[in-house]
């Protein structure tokens, strides 16, 4: 998607994406990257997920990477921080106890600014993306996170009944962009409550990639 699309999401608050409380399966396959405390998660076009400080409440650093500084705004106000803003090269990098947003494009950021990260958690980033670009976002998230282990969130619908954003990512495709180097193995499959949009029956599928 272009990024005025996603600019004029926020300006509006057209935001259905953003769950109230922090995403369940998150919550129930964690686990599966098998992180310690004060280890540190990336996620990749973060808006501002209530993930984050859950994350941080369980004592885990958190980073991510985020287009719109609306939504970076609005995280820290939401988690009652004020944070320090400074520049990182094309970018800009908000900090507040335990959690650093690069606010910009994702393929800006490159992975000396970013630093160490253990693991990934991507959730509504991949199947955010038109299928021309996810093939360069995986390859760019891989090399910017070393090939760090990831949890990863899809969604499965019939992608003639709806136009994303979100869209269809198959297992197929989950293969085929990371099999190589990643060996991804399904974790989970549930129904999304309503369907997707509450118009279009759909699987949220939960990956662990390299964990
Ligand atoms: C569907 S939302 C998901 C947000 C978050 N992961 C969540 O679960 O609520 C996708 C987000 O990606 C951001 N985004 C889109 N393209 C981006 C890019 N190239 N670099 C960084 N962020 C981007 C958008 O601004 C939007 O907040």
């Amino acid at each position: 998607m272009e990024h005025g699309f996603w600019h004029a999401r926020w300006a509006e608050g057209r935001i259905g994406f953003h769950e109230g409380t922090a995403n369940a399966l998150l919550k129930r396959h964690l686990g599966a990257l098998q992180l310690g405390s004060g280890q540190r998660v990336f996620l990749p076009l973060c808006g501002k997920t209530r993930d984050i400080g859950w994350l941080l409440e369980q004592r885990f650093r958190v980073a991510g990477a985020e287009l719109s500084r609306t939504a970076v705004e609005q995280l820290f106000d939401e988690l009652g921080q004020t944070p320090e803003i400074t520049q990182a090269g094309p970018l800009e990098r908000f900090a507040a106890s335990g959690a650093e947003i690069y606010v910009g494009d994702i393929f800006d950021l490159e992975p000396a600014t970013l630093g160490p990260v253990d693991a990934v958690f991507d959730r509504a980033a991949l199947v955010a993306l038109p299928e021309e670009m996810r093939q360069r976002y995986a390859a760019h998230l891989e090399a910017l996170t070393r090939g760090a282990p990831q949890l990863l969130i899809t969604f499965e619908y019939d992608q003639s009944a709806m136009s994303g954003p979100p869209f269809n990512v198959s297992a197929e495709e989950v293969q085929r962009l990371y099999g190589d180097s990643m060996s991804p193995r399904l974790l989970e499959r549930v129904e999304v409550p309503g369907g997707l949009k509450g118009q279009c029956p759909a699987q949220e599928v939960a990956w662990v990639l390299g964990g």
